[in-house]
């Protein structure tokens, strides 16, 4: 059941107590609650917004932002990074873009891992199978219950394939990339696009050097192709969130879950042995103006509180630089110098050009997107950017080591980050072909794998004051670089046929703040505008072990987990991450 009341939680235990109630956190307690002499408490600082149309209503994306339902995190260059602060998490108010990264980069994860975790499945076999279909070798039969027929096991995803009048739009899709009876529904919108628009910009980035693919979400994303979207077919295209999906379906069902709402976990206790590996005994919660309550873990706390709050909780809670926390006043528990580090965070540009009197043939979400790989951006100057990235890595991990273990350590992430760029073809920017916005026609634009890292580091023992998050946007200049690679290349593709039949001319920025020339605008005129107009993209990471080190019993499941970004839009790896997660769970019992 979903509760308020924090009495009901209050001195009682729970096998398992999950803090935040997002998309991993959901995912993991619905897997775990499958046993029915489990029992599973999540404590989510949001409120149940199942039914508010901001959340529900994918076609008013964007609403929630800047709400109660969004955590604003603030952030450097006087930026704040938006974070779902509702049950469901980001993926209650998240774009609902399906897609997934490059095959080998899932694949690279092995090597940031402990050799002796060499076969431990984080890579694309493994999370293909959880993102998408049937496999789950760790799973005991005793886990099955009535209700699993709802929520089918170890599978993520319920793909419907494209209708006929979405196919004649342009949708497509390949079987076998697929999940069809997971929890999370995916499709295209009833109301797709229609009009020539999206075609129109498939085929002009065609014309600039990608292909065009039936379907991105097999491992293969450097390409232009119709992607779906996590909403609901048999629910009038409701968004399908973490918490329709995971939760709603077995709510009234699973007598062994509990999800209390409206209140947010301030620490996690350890029982007072300070022998090593800590043991987690249970998290204190409450609200900024009430009372402190504690809940008590039999087995594990699990954070998932997303990759800017989990990292926080460990500092509230004792774990983090015990230097920086002592400045605080908050004792040592685990001396843990990389909590917090590593952070990864793009940046977006919206780019766009009038349009002639063209209908759009439909509404929102929209369905095209384009990842180009670094020679398609770049062209003939490819080889010297390459060259560029190859001489630099040691340069760039001493100038983020402060945001790292170390330079060394930050260096063999670069060499895995870079071997994907140059030898795999990584795609490194995004191009989201977006209807009507910022322009009639729209482009949003981002780069997809920054070398520029970040913290979280707590302000202040007071855990409702948030977080300072320093992204340290294009702190290493590569960022820029590819910044305006990309944004050259949605210049050119406004010029291309058949789009640039139907454009009326770029008017953002337009050729007055970045005039056009041979090489389509100066990098001077592309960095300035682009410095002074970008917002974050949403993407996080900084670890990838799920159990907290010298923990015996804390494991963190969210975004924070990936130890690199990956060329996609982050939700269907981390239903996988957190499917695979639960699975592991289960197992150490
Ligand atoms: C605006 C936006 C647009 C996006 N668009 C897309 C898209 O189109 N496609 C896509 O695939 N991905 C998209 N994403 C990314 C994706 O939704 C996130 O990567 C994903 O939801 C992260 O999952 P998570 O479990 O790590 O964190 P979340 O889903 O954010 O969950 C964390 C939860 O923990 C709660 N919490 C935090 N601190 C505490 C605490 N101390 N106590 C209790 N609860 C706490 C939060 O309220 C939240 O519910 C988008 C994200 C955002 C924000």
């Amino acid at each position: 059941a979903v509760i308020t009341d924090p009495l009901l939680a209050s001195n009682k235990t729970f096998d398992y107590i999950v803090v935040g109630g997002g998309l991993a956190g959901l995912t993991v307690a619905g897997r775990l609650s499958e046993s029915a002499s489990i029992t599973v408490l999540v404590i989510e600082a949001g409120s149940d917004n199942r039914q508010d149309p901001r959340v529900y209503d994918i076609y008013r994306y964007g609403q929630a932002f800047q709400s109660e339902l969004d955590w604003s995190y603030p952030t450097d260059q006087k930026k704040s990074i938006r974070a779902g602060k509702t049950l469901g998490g980001s993926s209650s108010i998240n774009g609902a873009a399906w897609t997934r990264g490059l095959k080998q980069q899932y694949d690279s994860w092995i090597q940031l891992l402990d050799p002796a975790d060499a076969g431990s499945g984080w890579d694309w076999n493994g999370m293909f199978s959880y993102m998408k279909k049937v496999s789950s070798p760790l799973l005991s039969p005793s886990f099955l219950t009535s209700s699993a027929s709802l929520m089918n096991l170890a599978q993520a995803e319920a793909f419907s394939a494209p209708n006929s009048g979405q196919k004649a739009k342009g949708a497509n899709s390949i079987a076998a990339y697929h999940g069809t009876v997971g929890p999370v529904q995916v499709t295209f919108p009833d109301l797709m696009y229609g009009g020539p628009q999206q075609p129109a910009f498939a085929s002009a980035m065609v014309k600039l050097g990608l292909k065009k693919y039936k379907d991105l979400n097999g491992g293969t994303p450097n390409c232009v192709s119709f992607t779906p979207n996590s909403i609901n077919p048999h629910d009038q295209d409701h968004r399908s969130s973490s918490a329709t999906a995971y939760l709603s379906p077995v709510e009234s069902t699973r007598t062994g879950w509990t999800t209390l709402v409206g209140q947010q976990v301030t620490k996690i206790l350890f029982s007072p042995s300070t022998i090593l590996p800590r043991v987690a005994t249970g998290v204190q919660f409450g609200t900024a103006s009430g009372q402190r309550y504690t809940a008590h873990a039999r087995k594990e706390v699990i954070l998932a509180a997303g990759s800017i709050g989990s990292p926080a909780l460990l500092q509230l809670s004792g774990i983090g630089d015990a230097t920086a926390l002592s400045k605080l006043g908050i004792p040592s528990i685990i001396d843990l110098k990389t909590v917090g580090k590593n952070l990864q965070e793009q940046t977006l540009n919206s780019v766009g050009a009038g349009g002639t009197n063209f209908n759009f043939g439909g509404s929102g979400p929209s369905d095209v997107i384009a990842y180009p790989n670094i020679y398609e951006l770049f062209g003939s100057n490819a080889a010297t950017v390459v060259a560029s990235i190859q001489n630099s890595l040691s340069s760039w991990a001493s100038s983020q080591a402060g945001s790292a273990l170390s330079a060394a350590a930050l260096q063999t992430i670069y060499k895995v980050q870079a071997n994907a760029i140059i030898n795999d073809k990584a795609p490194v920017a995004e191009m989201f072909y977006n209807n009507g916005s910022p322009a009639k026609i729209g482009l949003l634009i981002w780069q997809l794998l920054p070398f520029s890292r970040g913290t979280v580091s707590i302000i202040s023992s007071n855990p409702f004051t948030k977080p300072q998050t320093n992204v340290n946007y294009f702190s290493v200049d590569f960022d820029l670089t590819v910044q305006v690679g990309v944004a050259r290349m949605a210049r050119r593709v406004f010029q291309t046929a058949p789009l640039s039949t139907l454009s009326t001319g770029e008017t953002i920025p337009g050729f007055k703040n970045v005039p056009d020339s041979a090489v389509h605008g100066s990098d001077a005129d592309w960095r300035k505008w682009i410095r002074s107009h970008f917002f974050p993209e949403v993407s996080a990471s900084w670890i990838l072990k799920l159990l907290v080190y010298d923990t015996k019993n804390v494991r963190v499941v969210d975004a924070s987990v990936m130890p690199l970004q990956v060329s996609a839009h982050l939700s269907s790896s981390l239903y996988g991450i957190a499917e695979k997660a639960a699975d592991i769970i289960k197992s150490a019992q």
